[in-house]
């Protein structure tokens, strides 16, 4: 491969990168929120934070690059990490908020951020990235501070991962790596831990690197793997492979469980949709405030935390609107930029009931720097989802009480239906409710029927799920007269006395 022309950093701009860095590494440890994490009363008692906070990480493990399988090396701890930025055009703000938001991904998966390094040039380098000189002086900076691990902000083919390792000598990860570590921490359910480990040994398979393939690039120069030719066959690639082949077994026996315990899931929204129970989901980006607007809305205590991707495990809560139909409200995994796509995969059954949903609030921290930016994000990720476009969506601008009333003023002046609130001091959260009353669906199909008491299951469910216009105890049964939807106007008359 050719070596890169490098491209001199003009010195004014320099000073820029520098001040930006400067200034995320001025909130290192409190790059989420200078406050941390606040809860209100809603929020319940937390119980799963206790168990969060168990996951932090161990200081003084051992990453050195040399002594580990590729199996292993997905499982590292990250530690003392250095940043890395390549940004093009936009303005140095852009990459401010871009390398905030690296920095609290790498807190978020337990890394003490030391430093970090922006730099502007119009496309990656093919080969090493960064080019072979910001490199150099990368591996300076990892030296002096003593990092053990190197986070570049955006997606790094295997081989410029590998040449950059060579260069700087310590663990090279990118903003995908980051995110699917990330996951794999606070996975919680058996199918999303599974749904976790697919994506991630699916990033791994074309990034195998390991003893196998120095042996074979010592032998051949070549990289190793199947269409690797004569002289390049060594026990090292022997070893590759079967990690290869070990990887492989192993994603299909995920496979085959993940497909397993969707029917349960399939079921229970099958059943819902019968029983035409409104579902409302709740989405957005990470840290916008999800779990928080579910615990005001329910009284629910969903984990919240001042950290990124604080909920993975969907939470699904029964609700009730004030005239006292059910319904239920789904906290869902946050979305960030560029959101691996191995996760989106992975996650797509779960992300699908999204797709399935009456109704959509799409939480909006209408007090982060770039509101707009990630209301992108997130509706970009939604539009793989099939059925989202039909869903109706309401921008729920959240954390009212800390942001810029004229940058709200802005995104509502933007976009066709918005609701205010904030879901710490309770404002606005009595007409959201209001709001999802109106928008849920209403019983349609007229019954008129005489329930024998032996089923005051059906009553019960009337009483829940339908509407009721009169009701009279008579002497064979409950006369109900009104309305339900069409599962249980359909159970209502078959039980039913006339
Ligand atoms: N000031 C203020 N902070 C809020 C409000 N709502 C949530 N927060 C804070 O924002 C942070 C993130 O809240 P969560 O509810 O965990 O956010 P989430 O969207 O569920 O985040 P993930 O599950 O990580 O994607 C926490 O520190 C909350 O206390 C609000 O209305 N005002
Ligand atoms: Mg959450």
């Amino acid at each position: 491969m050719t070596n890169p022309t490098l491209e001199p950093t003009p010195r004014e701009e320099r000073d820029i990168a520098d001040d930006v860095v400067a200034r995320v590494l001025a909130r290192a440890g409190t790059a989420l929120d200078a406050g941390g994490t606040v809860h209100t009363s809603a929020d319940g008692d937390q119980l799963d934070l206790v168990e969060r906070s168990a996951l932090k990480r161990v200081v003084g493990l051992s990453t050195e690059l040399e002594d580990v399988t590729e199996v292993e090396y997905r499982q590292l701890r990250l530690e003392k990490v250095v940043l890395v930025g390549v940004y093009s055009g936009g303005s140095t703000s852009d990459a401010e908020v871009s390398l905030r938001e690296l920095a609290a991904l790498a807190e978020t998966a337990g890394s003490q951020v030391l430093d970090g390094l922006l730099q502007r040039r119009q496309t990656p380098d093919p080969s090493t990235y960064l080019g072979s000189g910001k490199a150099a002086e990368l591996a300076g900076i990892v030296a002096a501070v003593g990092a053990d691990t190197v986070i570049v902000d955006g997606d790094l083919a295997p081989s410029q991962r590998r040449a950059l390792e060579d260069i700087i000598k310590v663990k090279v990860v990118d903003r995908t790596a980051l995110i699917l570590d990330i996951f794999a921490q606070h996975a919680k359910s058996r199918e999303g831990k599974a749904q976790v480990e697919l994506a991630q040994l699916e990033y791994l398979l074309p990034r195998l690197r390991g003893w196998g393939e120095s042996m074979s690039r010592q032998a051949g120069g070549q990289v190793g793997g199947a269409g690797a030719g004569m002289g390049s066959r060594g026990p090292g690639e022997t070893k590759i492979e079967l990690d290869r082949r070990r990887i492989r077994d192993r994603m299909a026996k995920l496979r085959r469980e993940i497909a397993a315990m969707a029917p349960a899931r399939v079921t229970k929204r099958a059943t819902r949709r019968r029983n035409a129970i409104p579902a409302v989901a709740i989405a957005g980006y990470t840290n916008a405030g999800k779990s928080s607007l579910l615990n005001a809305l329910t009284g629910a205590g969903v984990l919240v935390e001042n950290a990124l991707f604080a909920t993975l495990d969907p939470t699904v809560r029964r609700a009730q609107t004030a005239d006292g139909r059910v319904y239920t409200l789904a906290d869902t995994v946050g979305f960030v930029r560029s959101l691996p796509h191995q996760l989106v995969e992975a996650f797509r059954s779960t992300l699908e009931e999204v797709g399935d949903a009456d109704l959509l609030l799409h939480v909006v921290d209408a007090s982060h720097p770039d509101p707009e930016g990630q209301i992108a994000a997130v509706r970009e990720v939604l539009s793989e989802i099939p059925g989202v476009e039909n869903v109706p969506e309401v921008i729920v601008l959240n954390k009212a009480d800390v942001a810029d009333p004229e940058v709200i003023t802005r995104i509502r002046g933007r976009e066709r239906s918005t609701i205010v609130v904030s879901a710490h001091t309770g404002e606005g959260i009595d007409a959201l409710l209001e709001l999802i009353a109106d928008s849920l669906p209403r019983p349609d199909v007229a019954v008129e029927v005489v329930v024998p008491y032996t089923r005051g299951d059906l009553v019960n469910r009337m009483h829940l799920e339908g509407e009721i216009d009169h009701e009279e105890h008579t002497a064979d049964g409950t006369l109900l007269r009104g309305r339900a939807a069409e599962g249980l106007a359909t159970e209502l008359k078959t039980a039913s006395l006339v």
